[in-house]
């Protein structure tokens, strides 16, 4: 494809991986725009970007594609802008906000012929924020969802496919509202219920101190992403408010009916309730049916002493066998700990919990 005049508006974890992925995997010419001036510094020492704007306009009239990246409220205004610009030629226009109703309304009001709008969202991202914590690879084999406007033509969605194929991610095109209730569903209503979780904790640590020693993998893993930036998260909340009330009102029923379950010790009822939640979790994994990664995790039992952890690793190297993650689970001084080793295959997880069995090591598979 020829090559491309890219302006990346907004230079964040979002936008800076985007810009990241582009550039090493083609040639297009990247433009950066953001509004912190360290962040456009950053992305110009780094090589992220061939050339740094502080003025939007002047940095969309030199674009073929713009991609807005930053915050929802932010990229509704930037799109707005776009109105007043006199653009000379077409210019493919994307975001990557969480919620698209908000987005896509903003666009659809413009009316600048020259505007091609096509909504998207890449469905990965972290709990860390700016420039700083951008990769390449954040969206490697995740969905990243397209919503085109009636002014873009198919070949304005190839076009911005073939760029964004550098991402290494799955396209799949949704109408706006089905993408905000999926999203509601998977995304921000999760988001919700894990910073609730962190205020109940929070709250029983006034009685029992010693709790937050006791937050082992389950809240952890349950509580991450209530790290994440809040202000983004108080944004996606913003702009998705019908769907996420609509949610909260169902899940305060289902609570209410779970209250009564454990009230009244309804054993078969509870036991079927977790068990439909454990096959349809588990179920999320196979026919590639969702973005969750199945699990080919092994634990392996370490002694808390240095070299522990070098020992497992040259086990494993010496078998050729590669491992995409490894955990260290509550490692207490003077107590043995545990591993977590994440595996590409059920054939390297297996190959893996037998070498180090060999090798006198306790492992466990975790499913
Ligand atoms: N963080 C995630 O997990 C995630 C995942 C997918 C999509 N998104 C969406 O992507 C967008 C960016 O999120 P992020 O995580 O990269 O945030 P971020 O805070 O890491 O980056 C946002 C960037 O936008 C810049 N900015 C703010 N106002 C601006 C303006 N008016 N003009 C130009 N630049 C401006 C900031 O300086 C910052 O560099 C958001 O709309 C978010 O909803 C986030
Ligand atoms: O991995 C994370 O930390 C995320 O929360 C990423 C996540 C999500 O999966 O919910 C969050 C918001 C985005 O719009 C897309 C992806």
């Amino acid at each position: 494809m020829e090559k491309q005049q890219i302006l990346i508006a907004g230079l964040g974890l979002i936008g800076g991986s985007i810009a990241k992925a582009i550039k090493k995997e083609s040639e297009h010419y990247i433009i950066g725009f953001d509004v912190n001036e360290n962040t456009l510094h950053f992305a110009s020492n780094h090589g992220i970007i061939d050339e740094a704007f502080t003025n939007f306009e002047e940095a969309a009239l030199k674009a073929d594609i713009i991609i807005v990246s930053a915050p929802i409220s932010e990229t509704i205004q930037l799109v707005s802008k776009l109105d007043d610009i006199p653009f000379t030629k077409d210019v493919i226009v994307s975001d990557t906000a969480s919620v698209k109703g908000s987005v896509l309304i903003a666009a659809n009001g413009l009316t600048n012929k020259a505007i091609r709008f096509i909504g998207g969202h890449p469905m990965a991202g972290s709990h860390k924020k700016g420039i700083e914590a951008a990769k390449e690879h954040l969206f490697e084999n995740a969905i990243y969802v397209l919503s085109p406007l009636d002014n873009a033509t198919e070949e304005n969605v190839d076009t911005l496919r073939d760029v964004l194929s550098a991402t290494k991610s799955n396209f799949v095109v949704l109408q706006s509202d089905e993408h905000d209730e999926m999203t509601g569903v998977i995304s921000h209503f999760p988001h919700l219920i894990a910073s609730s979780l962190v205020h109940q904790a929070r709250k029983w640590e006034k009685k029992h101190s010693y709790l937050p020693n006791l937050a082992a993998g389950g809240f952890r893993d349950i509580t991450r992403i209530a790290s994440s930036n809040p202000v983004m998260w108080q944004d996606i909340f913003y702009h998705n408010q019908s769907k996420m009330s609509a949610m909260l009102d169902d899940w305060i029923i289902e609570m209410e009916q779970l209250k009564k379950l454990i009230e009244e010790n309804e054993k078969e009822e509870v036991i079927s309730y977790l068990d439909s939640a454990k096959n349809y979790r588990d179920g999320l994994n196979e026919g590639g049916r969702g973005a969750i990664p199945a699990f080919y995790d092994v634990i392996v039992d370490i002694a808390d002493q240095p070299g522990a952890i070098a020992e497992v690793a040259l086990i494993l190297a010496n078998a050729s066998l590669s491992i995409k993650n490894i955990e260290i689970l509550e490692v207490r001084e003077g107590i043995t700990g545990a591993l977590r080793l994440s595996f590409y295959s059920e054939e390297a997880q297996e190959a893996g919990q037998k070498v180090l069995k060999q090798r006198g090591f306790e492992t466990m598979i975790q499913s």
